[in-house]
């Protein structure tokens, strides 16, 4: 691709929802600031749950539930502003793992049962295509352990390596190194206040009772975050993306629950620790503000 924005961003994700849950906010600022934000969902979430009445039959099938999702991924996308989404190697090409333990784990065609070179090799061509400055992915559990979450944070932070390594699948396109590699994270003492407001919120609203602190992906003890971003101004885009993954999430501002039907807060300013690249921003202040500080034009 030529004539990109100067500022480019690259998001692994796992299924098609994982997106907006941990990173609308910040991907509607992006694109509303011009940078190239760039989506890559690893599988289409075809082993999903269906959380509305009229979509069951979509269980029937995991191709209908796959493409329907795709569809929802489409319009979260246009709530967003982000306009490049990517399949990692195609549409299809690696199955939803379902979760961890399952016999769905042992499908030849799932993302937990893939080649991990061959997997980041696809996503070697994307990063040295786009040649992003940041890379956003999961941590090493994947946030909370799901396979493809898990998967995916491999897969990520391999194709990161290759992609840089002039040895490496020469094929692929020039070498790339990405400035800045950044986990999602909650920090600690902001989750338990959110979860503090949603249990005097909860009789009032319409779920059934509140999930555990310990079930949100990426709580970590604050010391360890690196980055807020602050995306209060694009809380109606990030809920309406959640919103538009209507098989899997329902939305009841400021709060979500997903097929589970456990309440959770659904966060406007997201939180990151930087992993990979140099720390910008102030020195001595608590937290980044923008992923790109400190990051030149290239
Ligand atoms: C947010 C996320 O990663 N969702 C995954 C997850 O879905 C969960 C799963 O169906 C579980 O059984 C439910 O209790 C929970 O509420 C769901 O969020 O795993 C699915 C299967 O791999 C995946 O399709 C979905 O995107
Ligand atoms: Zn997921």
């Amino acid at each position: 691709m030529t004539d990109l924005p100067d500022r480019r961003l690259l998001l692994v994700h796992a299924h098609p929802d994982d997106e907006s849950i941990n990173n609308g906010a910040t991907m509607a600022r992006y694109a509303a600031e011009g940078a190239h934000v760039t989506l890559v969902t690893c599988t289409r979430g075809e082993r999903g749950e269906v959380i509305p009445g009229e979509l069951a039959h979509l269980l029937d099938d995991p191709e209908l539930l796959g493409a329907h999702r795709l569809s929802e991924l489409a319009a979260a996308m246009g709530a967003l502003g982000v306009t490049d989404v990517r399949l990692l190697g195609g549409p299809g090409r690696y199955r939803d793992s379902g979760m961890m333990g399952l016999p769905d784990n042992e499908d030849p065609d799932c993302l937990w049962q893939a080649d991990l070179d061959e997997a980041a090799g696809h996503l070697v061509e994307v990063i040295r295509e786009v040649r992003p400055q940041v890379l956003v992915t999961y941590d090493d559990n994947g946030g909370y352990g799901h396979p493809d979450h898990i998967k995916a944070h491999r897969i990520a932070m391999r194709a990161a390596g290759l992609a840089a390594d002039p040895t490496a699948l020469p094929e692929a396109g020039e070498p790339w190194e990405i400035a800045k590699v950044y986990w999602n994270r909650v920090p600690r003492t902001y989750g338990e206040d959110a979860f503090a407001r949603l249990a005097r919120a909860l009789p009032e609203l319409p779920f059934d009772a509140a999930a555990d602190l310990g079930d949100v992906p990426g709580v970590v003890e604050d010391k360890h975050v690196t980055t807020a971003i602050d995306g209060t101004v694009f809380a109606t885009a990030k809920a309406a993306a959640m919103r538009a993954h209507a098989t899997q999430i329902d939305v009841a501002e400021p709060w979500f629950a997903l097929s589970n039907h456990l309440a959770q807060p659904l966060f406007t300013t997201e939180f990151y620790e930087l992993v990979r690249g140099e720390r910008g921003g102030r020195q001595g202040a608590e937290w980044e503000h923008d992923l790109f500080e400190g990051v030149g034009a290239a």
